[in-house]
């Protein structure tokens, strides 16, 4: 993400902010000039032109405001739609990736990483265009009365421009380092606050306090830090602009005493060094400002670059079996799990049980690519038993914490694709939906509300259920998808589910005899 692509967004807009902008200063100095000629006007008692000069500088001085309006407006509009393209080039990367992101992370993304470039990258874009346009308006004026004084200047912005070299890593680091506190801030947010009425049962009040008090900390000396550094920059520059002025005026002194300049030469130059200091005192530091933002520029770049993995999943196949061989895992913590090896053929409907913290949820996530085994691997097999690279997205999966969507029970079902509509009315009946008529006051036009939680443990299973049998899939991996369903109607859907062709693998601890029986086999995983 850098300004080519800001440009790229309305190449027009952008010139029209650069010429509206540029307008400003030279509407400024211009009116420098003029106020010159309005002092020898007066001198010279000629109140006419005195007075059409007082009326073009407030002409001048109104149009000046203009152009910031206008600026103003431009980049606002300019900036909606840049930032709306760019989000929406970061979802897709993000849905296509089809990686397990954390919330906060782009949260923290779409949010704070972009309003920080925003504010300190491409909001800067008039401002630097009005700093450039005082330097280069002021240096013009002055090469107007005696180049040695144009001299001094050039020196003074060479060396102004140099200086936020010097300052620009440290600047850096401490902008990425709010950016890291902030997503941890983000991040406790999440975490503690999403438990809140745990903490609220068991008095756990002070600690919740304790804990966000040590985040927000955090944040805040951070930024306290990133102010420092930026001061820092700011009072190198501002000093530099103010031994310049001292230069100027000692210097433009040494002219007049020499009859090299005229005596009014001393007026104007004070209104043009000071557009000159403010331009060398503002433009290196916002330069500054700019460079301090391309880490983060950076990151966001790859978070928006679009996912080239469509020859890899074009030459992938739908798998219909597979085996493991010798599968372990080693997580971080340093516990290691250990896969005895399972071949399940196409069709087969398999019971998975085991004691808790077996490995029955870790050997979905393996089978599903979710997590990369330590050694061992898994072999795919496409409907003539050739060995294929699969694509492990048409493998159906329920998780124990799947996932509903704030819309209706039906669109829950066909997830959004309307062609299913249909298919979810007997999904829904099949996986017993009907028996929740109660809570389902509009059927499966009901809208669920995820805040207000109105469906119950066991009606958001049954909904997942739905979802997977109308979006079939040859290899059906399910994490407890009855757990919270009475035993009735797990049996009954039991009964659904397993008369389908599809491979099925359901993970599950409390199933009676009868329903153990509708399975063709059970594999059974020892810690
Ligand atoms: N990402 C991870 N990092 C560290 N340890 C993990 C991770 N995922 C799982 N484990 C550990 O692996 C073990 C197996 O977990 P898993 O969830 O697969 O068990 P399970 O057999 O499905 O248990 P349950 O029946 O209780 O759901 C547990 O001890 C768990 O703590």
């Amino acid at each position: 993400m850098n300004f080519k692509t800001f440009y790229r967004t309305s190449p027009l807009r952008i010139w029209l902010i650069v010429i509206s902008s540029i307008l400003q200063p030279f509407i400024l100095i211009t009116t420098s000039y003029l106020n010159m000629l309005q002092i020898s006007a007066l001198r010279n008692h000629n109140q006419k032109a005195w007075l059409t000069i007082i009326i073009v500088s407030l002409l001048a001085y109104l149009s000046s405001y203009f152009c910031d309006m206008s600026a103003s407006y431009l980049l606002a509009t300019h900036m909606r739609e840049f930032n709306q393209q760019l989000r929406e080039k970061v979802l897709r990367h993000l849905y296509d990736e089809k990686r397990n992101y954390q919330v906060t992370e782009v949260e923290n993304q779409l949010t704070n990483d972009l309003n920080m470039v925003n504010d300190q990258y491409f909001n800067l874009l008039p401002t630097i265009c009005v700093f450039l346009g005082y330097i280069i308006f002021s240096v013009i004026a002055l090469l107007t009365i005696n180049w040695t004084l144009l001299l001094i200047t050039l020196l003074t912005v060479l060396i102004s421009m140099l200086l936020p070299k010097l300052i620009d890593k440290p600047i850096q680091r401490a902008m990425e380092n709010v950016s890291i506190k902030n997503r941890q801030y983000l991040d406790l947010v999440e975490k503690w606050l999403g438990g809140i009425a745990e903490l609220q049962r068991y008095a756990a009040g002070d600690h919740l306090m304790s804990v966000m008090h040590l985040g927000a900390k955090r944040l805040e000396e951070a930024k306290l830090r990133q102010n420092a550094k930026q001061q820092i920059l700011s009072i190198i520059t501002g000093s530099i602009s103010q031994v310049m002025i001292f230069a100027l005026f000692v210097w433009t002194g040494v002219l007049i005493k020499k009859d090299i300049v005229p005596f009014g030469a001393i007026a104007v130059i004070g209104n043009f060094s000071h557009y000159m200091s403010t331009g060398i005192e503002y433009l290196p530091y916002y330069l500054g400002l700019i460079k301090g933002t391309s880490v983060l520029r950076e990151q966001i770049t790859r978070a928006t670059l679009p996912m080239k993995n469509h020859s890899e999943s074009e030459s992938s196949e739908v798998p219909f079996s597979f085996k493991t061989k010798n599968l372990t895992i080693k997580f971080q913590n340093g516990e290691t799990l250990k896969f005895p090896d399972i071949e399940i053929d196409y069709g087969e409907k398999i019971l998975l049980t085991g004691d808790s913290g077996a490995g029955k949820s870790t050997l979905f996530k393996l089978i599903l690519n979710f997590l990369e085994p330590s050694s061992g691997q898994i072999e795919f097999k496409n409907q003539n038993g050739e060995i294929i690279n699969p694509d492990l997205t048409k493998i159906g999966y329920i998780a124990q914490n799947s996932i509903l969507f704030p819309s209706t029970v039906k669109r829950n079902i066909t997830m959004f694709n309307d062609n299913l509509n249909n298919l979810a009315e007997i999904a829904g009946k099949e996986m017993d939906l009907q028996a929740d008529n109660t809570a389902f006051v509009q059927g499966l036009n009901t809208k669920i509300n995820l805040q207000k939680l109105n469906i119950s443990g066991g009606q958001r299973q049954k909904i997942i259920l739905a979802r997977a049998q109308v979006h079939h899939s040859n290899i059906l991996l399910i994490d407890e998808g009855t757990s919270a369903i009475d035993q009735t109607a797990t049996l009954k859907i039991l009964h659904q589910l397993l008369q389908r062709p599809n491979t099925i693998i359901f993970i599950a601890h409390n199933f009676n005899q009868r329903m153990n029986n509708l399975f063709d086999r059970e594999i059974h995983l020892n810690k």
